[in-house]
């Protein structure tokens, strides 16, 4: 579970039975014909797979460079890429007998997303999530509860979601005998990175046939935004060894680049190596270590830590690391939907802003893909709010 100097699994022993558990049926499941069936029955039939991979032809001349394709994973039941991921571990929950799962949410959509699978499966669902994403996601949690589930605010620290992590990782302690810790992103112990990993692979394996099939070869570069970095991975990691493939990453530039104004841990060298919730990666922490107060407009980036994946294939070179300012989100967000008629994220509107700020000066052969990781109806106060104040 290494990836490079990053990944491993630093949890209290108390835990290595259950970790032991999802290892075992994670691989079984991927090399079980029937869990592979199932998995793409609800992916089809409950979440609405394949997600169309859609021109923008607007944006394209607006830009007059590269050719913009969306990858629409707003599309999925819940309204954000997360479904992959919990269809696929909530199948595995059923597989190892378990009856209730626990997760950590900060925009609400991982949280939603678990809410939903868990009525569908049968399970009894306790979401963790920071007293202020609450309050800025609160329609993803009337929702939550209205599906059963028990939402847990969490008013330690700065109340998002490295709090909800650590409270979620509290529960799952004391209760893993029958409780599965359904992490919402590709983080924390092995196996979660490559399990989430491997779930939201399902993007780019779709994107390898869709752009072949509608532009006759692959993307020439890849835009994800990058918050835990699990739509990343699922989009740039089918094509890791297809090197004329691009990818680049857009982190959370919040407000500035003073510590607490941002989310960046990989580009603009604002991260250090340390060892926290169970997994060794790039985290922003102070001088002694400790992890750092982060901030950015759209909840769903707001993370300290980010995939060990990731930051190796940073490290490496394999993607190039960038971030984005609130500003430049909001204006990406309003842009799409004023020219495209699509409503994005504001985590997805990260990857937008990356993607236009290179788009005018490609040439106008270049295919680009953008994950359009979610829908906006999530953030309806947060954009009023910020086009307000301008
Ligand atoms: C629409 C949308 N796009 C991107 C992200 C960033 O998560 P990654 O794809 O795992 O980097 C998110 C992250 N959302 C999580 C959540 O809903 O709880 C997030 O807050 C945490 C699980 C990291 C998201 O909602």
């Amino acid at each position: 579970g290494f990836y490079g100097q990053y990944g491993g699994s630093y949890i209290p022993e108390i835990l290595y039975s259950s970790q032991q558990q999802i290892l075992h049926a994670f691989e079984e499941a991927k090399n079980d014909p029937e869990f592979l069936a199932e998995l793409n029955k609800q992916w089809q039939q409950f979440s609405g797979r394949p997600t169309p991979l859609t021109f923008c032809a607007n944006l394209t001349e607006h830009f007059g460079g590269a050719q913009i394709y969306l990858k629409r994973e707003d599309l999925n039941h819940s309204g954000a890429h997360k479904m992959n991921n919990v269809i696929g571990q909530g199948l595995l929950v059923k597989r190892m007998g378990k009856k209730r799962v626990i997760a950590e949410t900060g925009a609400g959509q991982h949280g939603i997303a678990t809410a939903l699978v868990a009525a569908r499966l049968g399970l009894e669902c306790t979401i963790y999530m920071g007293a202020k994403d609450i309050e800025r996601q609160y329609p993803n949690v009337f929702w939550m509860k209205q599906l059963g589930a028990t939402v847990v605010p969490v008013t330690t620290g700065a109340q998002t979601l490295r709090d909800a992590l650590d409270e979620a990782l509290r529960d799952w302690s004391s209760s893993h005998e029958e409780s599965h810790y359904l992490i919402g992103t590709s983080c924390g112990c092995a196996p979660f990175p490559e399990m989430v990993a491997y779930f939201q692979s399902v993007i780019g394996n779709e994107v390898r046939e869709q752009s072949v099939a509608q532009f006759g070869q692959f993307p020439d570069r890849l835009y994800a935004c990058v918050g835990g970095g699990s739509n990343a991975c699922g989009l740039f990691l089918p094509f890791l060894d297809d090197k004329e493939v691009e990818m680049v990453g857009v982190e959370a530039g919040g407000k500035g680049l003073e510590l607490g104004e941002h989310s960046i841990r990989l580009s603009h060298n604002l991260g250090q190596p340390g060892i926290a919730q169970g997994f060794a990666t790039m985290f922003l922490q102070d001088e002694a270590g400790q992890l750092q107060e982060t901030h950015s407009i759209a909840a769903g980036l707001d993370y300290v830590g980010v995939s060990p994946i990731i930051a190796h294939l940073t490290e490496i070179g394999r993607i190039q690391m960038t971030y984005a300012m609130d500003d430049d989100v909001v204006a990406a967000c309003t842009l799409l939907l004023k020219k495209e008629g699509i409503i994005p994220a504001l985590e997805s509107s990260h990857a937008l802003a990356g993607a236009f700020k290179d788009a005018p000066n490609l040439p106008k052969d270049t295919k680009i893909v953008i994950n359009l990781s979610g829908r906006g109806d999530k953030d309806i106060f947060n954009v009023a709010k910020a086009v307000q104040d301008e």
